[in-house]
């Protein structure tokens, strides 16, 4: 198996204060890895680090084997990396279907191609297509959830980054987002997964990293990490 997303010390500061310390981590091709912690740990701005949105010093960020370190947010989701941020990052003021198109540029698809990549999102999420021509902002959020999933996947993903992709919804919504994770991860798409739902992000990880105040405090199987004590007692309310 080959190393798809490969983080070797990456540390983040705001205003020289750290949030997030020489962390390292890994997802092998075809891993969904989840990392969770509670608020403020540091998942966010680590995301964000790996996609280039926020400024890091980190050693390297390898996406299958080659550096990606240097290049700037746009040219990171030409080597295949997406991202879908928390709080969802979906411009409001455009249509659904705008939003699509947008997604697809930093993929320089021809429209044939566009054209295709929505039509099939728009099978795999038959709200958008009924509301293809809506204002994004004034959909639901479990609605501007799937958005965000779909504009990132316009651009074939081989790593996908979802932050908290089950925040603020409701629990009908959160499984069927969970199931377009789960079928674009059958497809082969390796998926690094932010989950405050620590129970539910253990469930449908291969495997996990736990952070805690800007490091990592605990990785392994997803399993082992759902039945460690600490896992239980800190995360998982028991
Ligand atoms: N733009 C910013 N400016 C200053 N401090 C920030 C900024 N973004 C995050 N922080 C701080 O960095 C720390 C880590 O935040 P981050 O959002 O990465 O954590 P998180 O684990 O994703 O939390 P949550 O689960 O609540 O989203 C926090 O103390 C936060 O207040």
């Amino acid at each position: 198996m080959s190393t798809a997303l490969e983080i070797t010390d990456l540390s983040v500061s705001y205003d020289g204060v750290r949030a997030v310390r020489r962390v390292s981590l890994a997802a092998q091709s075809g891993e969904m890895v989840c990392l969770i912690g509670s608020n403020g740990a540091g998942k966010t701005s680590t995301m964000g680090a790996i996609m280039g949105v926020v400024p890091s010093t980190t050693l390297s960020i390898k996406l299958f084997g080659e550096e990606i370190g240097h290049l700037k947010p746009h040219q990171r989701v030409q080597q295949g990396l997406s991202l879908v941020p928390e709080g969802r990052g979906i411009l409001t003021r455009m249509t659904v279907l705008e939003n699509l198109q947008i997604g697809s540029y930093p993929a320089r698809s021809t429209p044939v191609q566009v054209q295709a990549d929505i039509e099939r999102m728009f099978t795999t999420f038959p709200r958008l297509k009924e509301r293809a021509h809506q204002l994004a902002g004034t959909m639901s959020g479990g609605e501007q959830q799937m958005l965000a999933l779909a504009r990132a996947l316009m651009c074939h993903p081989r790593v996908l980054l979802l932050d908290e992709p089950s925040m603020g919804l409701s629990p009908i919504m959160v499984d069927t987002i969970f199931r377009v994770v789960e079928q674009v991860h059958k497809s082969g798409v390796t998926v690094l997964l932010v989950e405050q739902n620590a129970a539910l992000a253990l469930d449908i990880a291969d495997r996990g990293y736990v952070m805690s105040s800007g490091t990592i405090t605990l990785f392994g199987d997803a399993n082992a990490l759902a039945a460690d004590q600490r896992v239980k007692e800190a995360y998982l309310g028991e």
